[in-house]
């Protein structure tokens, strides 16, 4: 690992925010709906000093005037100035705009966030109320909600944006879901984070770009919808509006077109300024998708019937079972596993794949995946009853007691953040400490960890460095909260071959340096010959040998141990010949 792998240069958060910025004036579309929509928010607000004259003043010289030096857009049918009323009746369509997009943000976005993060109930909720809201005719509420209030405006208004608020549901719920199933969140749960933190700093990133889109979709049809109840009659005589400036010139079309023209022009021209600017942006923000992978899932409360004993080990588990839900029934996929990791000691599990390493991991964690559910006669975390534990007293041990390695180092850094961001952030708001302690204790494990030039590392971006350093960054940050357990799911799967043994040895050399317990998943004998004090074998779900690796080397119990340590030892590198290829490969460099 060296800091040559990182070659691509940094570029923090605001400049890629800049970045689309430019590119949006750039493109001639993004350029000219800006100076449109900037154009009619300057005369709105300027209204008082750009209107030449009052726009309720009536002059009958200058009834249905045609335009003049005095008066450039004409008088309308009671000789007011036309020019003067389309000014101010900016500013009675940008604030009526205003107040719609205000409540849709505030329903919907919250909302869909929500649902799309927790899911479950609160989802089949909300997504019910989402429908019902569509489906009721806008219009016909609008109506009884002008008789109702005496034509008020701004509720007239507030009842569009809560009438608009399921668009922006139905766009935060499928990005908060999307998002959720990113390996990253549950890293950062294991890492410590509540669940508000995880939702303001991973999954509202994500959202804010389709909602800055909506936004200027949803304010063109507000102006339209405006437009129309004032067209209908429905607003305040005395307020000008581009609504009722363009029902007073439908009636007088043929007469005098120029009455009907001008207010229909700015709308026209505002509404699909706002239109253009949205899909310009659609265009430029590249919206995350990505397949949805796991979520969390509800552990069933534990059949605890073990007493609140107190154990040494770092981690005992009794009668372990996992099932998930099928459509013929419950299917059990690890059967009654139990397992104690001593202090300090090095504990694999190994088996082939399918059979059952990660769901017992899983469960000790609290992270099944959704629709798989556990039971166990008991648990104990740091030699603690953690049953009859609530969810969120479990989730304290994460990022504290426990440190977990996943096995798949990308996916499980947000690639909207720096590096020194992400490791920074639990140590703020889990161990409280403050943003130079935090910075530093993060530079400090990044060295420890083999990083050789930190500075750029803690600025760079996940797809700025490779596989095996985000395999170390992860693996800072799993032990930066001093873990007394820590749990490594297939850690060196996801790397070459000569980085595995580097990571290997870096988290040999951790586990007896810090002395914790360490639970290592893996389908290598090779891996577990060199770092394991003790092995699990497991098949179909169920532990088939335990025993301490020389024994299961020098006289394996299961025909099953003897073709997995072949196998292992036939078709993969042993760590020693791991060594051995890193070794030429430095001399060759
Ligand atoms: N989301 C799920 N829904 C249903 N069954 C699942 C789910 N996840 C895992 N299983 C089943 O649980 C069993 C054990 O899976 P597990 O992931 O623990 O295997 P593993 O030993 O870790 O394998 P690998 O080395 O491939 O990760 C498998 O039969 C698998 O099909």
């Amino acid at each position: 690992m060296s800091a040559a792998a990182l070659s691509v240069e940094t570029e923090p958060r605001e400049t890629r925010r800049a970045s689309i910025f430019r590119r949006f004036v750039r493109t001639p579309s993004g350029l000219v709906s800006l100076a449109i929509v900037v154009a009619i928010v300057f005369v709105a607000v300027l209204a008082p000093w750009l209107a030449p004259y009052d726009p309720n003043f009536v002059d009958l010289a200058n009834t249905k005037a045609p335009p003049s030096a005095a008066h450039l857009l004409g008088g309308d049918t009671s000789g007011r100035d036309i020019l003067s009323r389309l000014i101010w009746g900016a500013r009675t369509t940008l604030v009526g705009a205003l107040v719609t997009i205000v409540t849709a943000l505030a329903v919907g976005v919250p909302a869909g966030v929500a649902s799309g993060y927790f899911g479950g109930r609160l989802d089949r909720g909300s997504s019910w109320v989402s429908d019902a809201l569509q489906a009721v005719p806008g219009m016909i509420i609008l109506l009884v909600v002008a008789s109702g209030t005496r034509s008020n405006f701004g509720l007239i208004m507030a009842t569009v944006g809560i009438l608009l608020a399921p668009g922006y549901f139905r766009i935060a719920r499928s990005t908060a879901l999307t998002i959720r199933n990113e390996p990253f969140i549950d890293a950062a749960w294991v890492s410590g984070l509540t669940h508000p933190r995880i939702i303001v700093r991973h999954v509202l990133p994500g959202v804010y770009a389709p909602i800055i889109i909506q936004t200027a979709l949803a304010a063109g049809i507000a102006m339209g919808i405006q437009a129309g109840l004032q067209f209908l009659g429905i607003g305040v005589a005395n307020v000008p509006s581009w609504g009722a400036m363009m029902a007073e010139g439908f009636r007088y079309m043929l007469a005098s077109p120029l009455l009907l023209l001008w207010p229909s022009l700015v709308l026209g021209v505002t509404i699909a300024a706002l239109a253009v600017m949205g899909s310009t942006l659609a265009d430029l923000v590249r919206v995350r998708t990505v397949a949805p992978r796991r979520t969390v899932a509800q552990a069933n409360a534990a059949t605890a019937s073990a007493a609140a004993l107190e154990y040494s080990s770092a981690v005992r588990i009794d009668n372990l079972k996992v099932s998930y839900g099928a459509e013929t029934g419950d299917i059990e996929v690890v059967h009654g596993v139990s397992l104690e990791v001593a202090p300090g000691e090095v504990l694999g599990i190994v088996g082939e794949s399918g059979s059952g390493k990660s769901q017992t991991v899983f469960s000790i964690l609290d992270l099944l995946p959704a629709g798989g559910a556990c039971t166990f006669d008991g648990l104990w975390i740091g030699g603690k009853p953690i049953h009859g534990m609530t969810r969120r007293e479990r989730a304290r041990l994460l990022g504290t007691q426990i440190g977990y390695i996943p096995q798949e180092p990308m996916s499980n850094l947000d690639p909207s953040y720096t590096i020194g961001h992400q490791l920074v952030e639990p140590l703020r708001s889990v161990h409280r400490k403050s943003r130079t302690e935090a910075r530093s204790i993060a530079r400090a494990m990044l060295a420890r960890v083999g990083i050789a030039d930190v500075d750029r590392v803690m600025r760079a971006y996940p797809h700025q460095i490779s596989g095996g350093m985000a395999q170390r960054v992860l693996i800072a940050g799993a032990i930066a909260g001093r873990p007394s357990l820590l749990i490594a799911d297939e850690p060196t799967t996801a790397l070459d071959v000569t980085v595995q043994a580097e990571v290997l040895e870096l988290l040999r050399e951790l586990q007896s340096e810090l002395g914790m317990a360490l639970v290592l998943v893996t389908h290598n004998f090779g891996v577990v010959a060199d770092i394991c004090d003790r092995v699990v074998v497991m098949r179909n779900g169920a532990i088939v040998e335990v025993n301490d690796v020389r024994s299961v080397f020098s006289a394996p119990q299961q025909g099953y141990t003897r073709e997995l340590i072949s196998a292992s030892l036939d078709n993969s590198e042993t760590r020693r010949e791991l060594d051995a290829i890193h070794a030429a490969a430095s001399r060759e460099a």
